[in-house]
């Protein structure tokens, strides 16, 4: 019976009740001079406040009634009459509360709500609401969403090292922080051009065999991180997407993504092999045949042609995309967060430790691959090319 009452259904009786001529108010006279100022702008006051709520709403109109008219003195609406049987029970609940102590909750609740909505009115810059720590992301929170969005857009947020790091460390903040969804997210003209190809150059005096090594275990541990993700994991796909930032995709609850945007795993031209699980989620997803063209023969797929394989959920024109995205989820990050993170829990529980196998397995054949002449070759031919035009 609760959800039935729409806010509109709600405020209209409520505000009107408020609005009763001061004069009528039946306090005593002590009480008056101290409070009933108090409690008059209150009933001012809330005219100018943001809906509160038909739960705020329901304890505003008791009060009111409890404060003007003393304990509830009417007859109990019948249960069909939704909206008067809720507020005569609010009232009611009320019991034998002196009217001067109804009067004083009234103002004390009014000005308790008037701070909360000034404070929460003051839209401060994205600068200011900036997570410190990151230097490839910029990490903010707000509305219940936590968004990590990989800032190297001259790179075409190309992922080093250092960001592979930063993104775990955003997504375990985020998986204990008190927001309802994660959304991962590009700056710039792209979401990800993927690894980022220079990775390879940063050889340890170790060797390559050692550089390959802990290159397996960022990859094992950056993937862990997102099977093991509890929340609702939302990818808000901006533009083109490469390698990882693709294969990764199929751990995503939902995905989003420009008409601009493009799936592309050349892993072979690369003399690579798929990560990110894809090589057991894309198959499952998009059918073994479709699953192959992309990560064998590195099939560049359109926004629309992942949508129809069901990598993509939705595809959104670019010029409406971030407005469009973000209304729905800031829509979808006010349900209660309990019921989806059990939900997600539900849905990819049974999945986990098969996830968890194939990562490992996926990493451990890749560092082999870091090491054959076709890898280090194609990575050559790219960290060389401009030099070569
Ligand atoms: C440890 C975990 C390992 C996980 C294994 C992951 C595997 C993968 O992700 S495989 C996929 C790797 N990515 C690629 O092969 C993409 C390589 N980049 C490109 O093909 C192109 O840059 C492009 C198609 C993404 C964009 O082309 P274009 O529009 O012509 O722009 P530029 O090439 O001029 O790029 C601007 C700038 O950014 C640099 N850059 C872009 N992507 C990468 C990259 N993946 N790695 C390194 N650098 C990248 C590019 O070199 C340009 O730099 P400047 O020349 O200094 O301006």
């Amino acid at each position: 019976a609760r959800l039935a009452y729409s806010a509109e259904q709600i405020s209209v009786p409520v505000c009107s009740s408020l609005q009763v001529p001061a004069l009528q108010l039946h306090v005593s006279k002590t009480a008056m001079r101290a409070s009933q100022k108090d409690f008059e702008s209150a009933l001012s006051q809330v005219k100018l406040l943001k809906d509160p709520g038909n739960e705020v709403k329901l304890k505003l109109y008791a009060l009111y009634k409890q404060a003007t008219e003393g304990p509830c003195n009417t007859p109990k609406p019948g249960v069909f009459d939704l909206i008067n049987k809720a507020k005569w029970d609010a009232w009611n609940a009320l019991g034998s509360l002196p009217k001067e102590t109804a009067r004083q909750n009234y103002v004390d609740l009014v000005s308790g709500l008037s701070s909360s909505s000034d404070s929460s009115s003051q839209v401060k810059p994205e600068a200011d609401r900036k997570q410190p720590g990151y230097e490839t992301l910029v990490v903010t929170s707000e509305d219940s969403i936590t968004k990590i969005m990989m800032n190297r857009p001259a790179k075409k947020n190309a992922m080093t090292t250092q960001m592979y790091n930063e993104i775990m460390l955003a997504l375990k903040a985020a998986s204990k922080d008190d927001s309802a969804i994660t959304v991962l997210t590009g700056n710039g003209d792209y979401y990800s051009s993927g690894n980022d190809l220079s990775n390879f150059t940063d050889i340890p005096p170790e060797g390559i065999e050692e550089k390959a090594k802990s290159g397996a275990i960022l990859l094992r541990d950056f993937v862990d991180c997102f099977i093991d993700f509890p929340k609702p994991l939302i990818a808000v796909v901006n533009g083109p997407a490469v390698g990882i930032s693709v294969t990764i995709l199929g751990l995503f609850d939902t995905v989003y993504a420009s008409n601009r945007a493009t799936f592309h795993t050349p892993f072979s031209h690369l003399g690579q092999s798929p990560e990110g699980c894809s090589s057991y989620t894309f198959p499952k997803i998009m059918g073994p045949a479709k699953a192959a063209e992309m990560l064998i023969f590195g099939k560049k797929l359109t926004a629309a042609e992942a949508c129809a394989q069901g990598l993509v959920t939705e595809v959104f024109p670019d010029s409406t995309f971030q407005k469009e995205v973000w209304t729905r989820l800031k829509a979808y990050s006010k349900l209660p967060p309990n019921a989806m993170r059990i939900s997600k829990q539900v849905i990819r529980n049974r999945e986990k430790e098969k996830l968890h196998a194939i990562n490992a397995e996926e990493s451990r054949v890749l560092q082999e691959r870091w090491l054959s002449d076709e890898c280090t070759n194609a990575v050559m031919n790219f960290l060389t090319r401009k030099a070569k035009l």
